[in-house]
């Protein structure tokens, strides 16, 4: 028998009302061992919340949700307590005592919304990027992939490919027969090409879901002194880095945080880029490297009318060309804009800038959410590029069999082979 499992689902206390979960087999027993005869479901009434001892513990707001109407599936209960830690800590040593009752574990209300039917892998994943959602794009992203048919998109090509898989095979089966048309396979190869080009154009956009949840990152680069650690506490609007007028004084690698017009942008400042035998700045070089590698954007920055220092910028980030210190120089065209930390000159401009560059990177549609998303995709795009590439019909068929079961995991929700059995019983071959 399940566990029945509680828990608060609201956030940190102190708070005004803390909402307690009560989730299984044995909530209601358990909630009204609390505060007595329990109201109408879906309907909140007000209830003393009692211990075993009969002695009051708060006032609370009770609503009970019975099976298989919840958000778990299950029969659960809210108290919707005051929200001090004094009063949960009494109602959990209240629930503690009953038998049968423990507290829930990270995740698993969810979890058993997802065994219960309520929500496959995909809308489970993004109910937990909901609940972490720091900017606005996140937000969107995560209601997007959560309630926005992302999980409907997956299923809808695993049907797909489950129903070439059946045609080709019962062009297997009665190959013999004369009333399976040689066309139909034909018909089936184009249709799974046009497939084909589907998941990987939905493939293409999987940086996009990236960068709203992990952030677009920006390396702030170039030489010893050219002002890049002034730039990052000016862009923090805090003192973050050390700032000196000696070369080499930022080593490692620091970055801060911003919400640029509702997406996540993280800027790293990183050492000066230059060669030296001091083993400390060295492992700061190659850091900073790094830093570059992984970048989305690269503000490479450079004193205005300094010695234009080469390096070598890898990575396939693109780079703007930052003039800084305006303050002493005059503006040049030799870079994409010129800036003062000083003054404040060109950081509005700058702002802008990577705004601008940030919200080419999503349309607002439908894109892989994570990286275990974009492993099943690959994997399904290679199965479908294999039952393509194929010669002989019962691998070919065995790869769509393969690429259909790849993306069943994305959601965890689709039984492929029970599928096949609906599909095979929709059509008959002339019998
Ligand atoms: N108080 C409270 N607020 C909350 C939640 C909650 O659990 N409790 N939620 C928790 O995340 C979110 C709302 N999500 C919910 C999802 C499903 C059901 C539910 O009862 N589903 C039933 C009935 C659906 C219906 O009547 O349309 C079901 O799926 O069968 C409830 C809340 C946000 N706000
Ligand atoms: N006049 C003027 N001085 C600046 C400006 N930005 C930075 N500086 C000065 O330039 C010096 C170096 O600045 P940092 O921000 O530490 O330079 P950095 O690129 O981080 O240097 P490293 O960490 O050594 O690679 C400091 O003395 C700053 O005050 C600016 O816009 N105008
Ligand atoms: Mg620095």
């Amino acid at each position: 028998m399940t566990d029945t499992i509680y828990a608060l689902s609201s956030g940190a206390l102190p708070a005004g009302v803390a909402v307690l979960r009560i989730s299984g087999p044995k909530a209601l027993d358990a909630a009204a061992a609390l505060v007595g005869p329990l109201p109408e479901q879906r309907k909140a009434v007000l209830r003393t919340v009692r211990d075993a001892q009969g002695q009051m513990i708060d006032q609370a707001l009770v609503l009970v949700f019975q099976a298989p109407a919840s958000f778990t599936g299950e029969d659960c209960v809210e108290l919707h307590l005051h929200g001090s830690r004094a009063v949960v800590a009494a109602v959990y040593r209240a629930l503690e005592a009953l038998p049968g009752l423990r507290l829930a574990e990270a995740g698993e209300f969810t979890r058993r919304a997802f065994e219960n039917g309520k929500r496959d892998l995909v809308e489970a994943e993004a109910l937990a990027d909901l609940v972490a959602s720091e900017t606005e794009m996140q937000r969107r992203l995560a209601v997007e992939q959560s309630f926005g048919g992302q999980s409907a998109l997956y299923m809808e090509w695993a049907q797909r490919l489950t129903k070439a898989r059946a045609l080709i095979e019962a062009e297997l089966d009665f190959a013999d027969e004369e009333d399976v048309p040689g066309s139909v396979s034909d018909q089936v190869w184009a249709e799974v090409g046009d497939l084909y080009l589907e998941v990987e154009q939905h493939l293409a956009e999987a940086k996009a879901g990236e960068i709203i949840r992990d952030g677009y990152k920006v390396a702030i680069v170039g030489p010893p002194n050219a002002g890049k650690s002034s730039l990052l506490n000016a862009l923090a609007k805090r003192d973050v880095a050390i700032v000196t007028d000696i070369a080499g004084t930022t080593r490692d690698v620091l970055h801060v945080d911003l919400d640029i017009d509702g997406y996540l942008v993280r800027f790293f400042d990183t050492a000066g880029i230059r060669e030296t035998d001091d083993v400390v700045e060295r492992e700061g070089v190659r850091r900073a490297k790094d830093t570059l590698e992984q970048a989305d954007l690269v503000l490479l920055l450079q004193e205005i009318d300094s010695d234009p220092q080469q390096f070598a910028v890898t990575g396939d980030a693109e780079v703007l060309k930052v003039g800084t210190k305006l303050d002493q120089h005059v503006h040049r065209t030799a870079y994409d804009l010129c800036i003062s930390t000083k003054t404040g000159d060109g950081l509005d401009k700058l702002r802008d800038l990577i705004a601008t560059k940030v919200k080419q990177t999503w349309s607002g549609g439908l894109v892989p959410g994570r990286q275990r998303h974009v492993h099943y995709l690959k994997e399904a795009s290679h199965f479908i590029q294999d039952a393509l590439n194929g010669t002989e019909l019962d691998v070919r068929a065995e790869n769509l069999r393969g690429a259909a079961t790849s993306l069943g995991r994305i959601t965890g929700r689709v039984d492929v082979e029970e599928l096949l059995g609906v599909i095979f019983s929709q059509f008959c071959i002339g019998k």
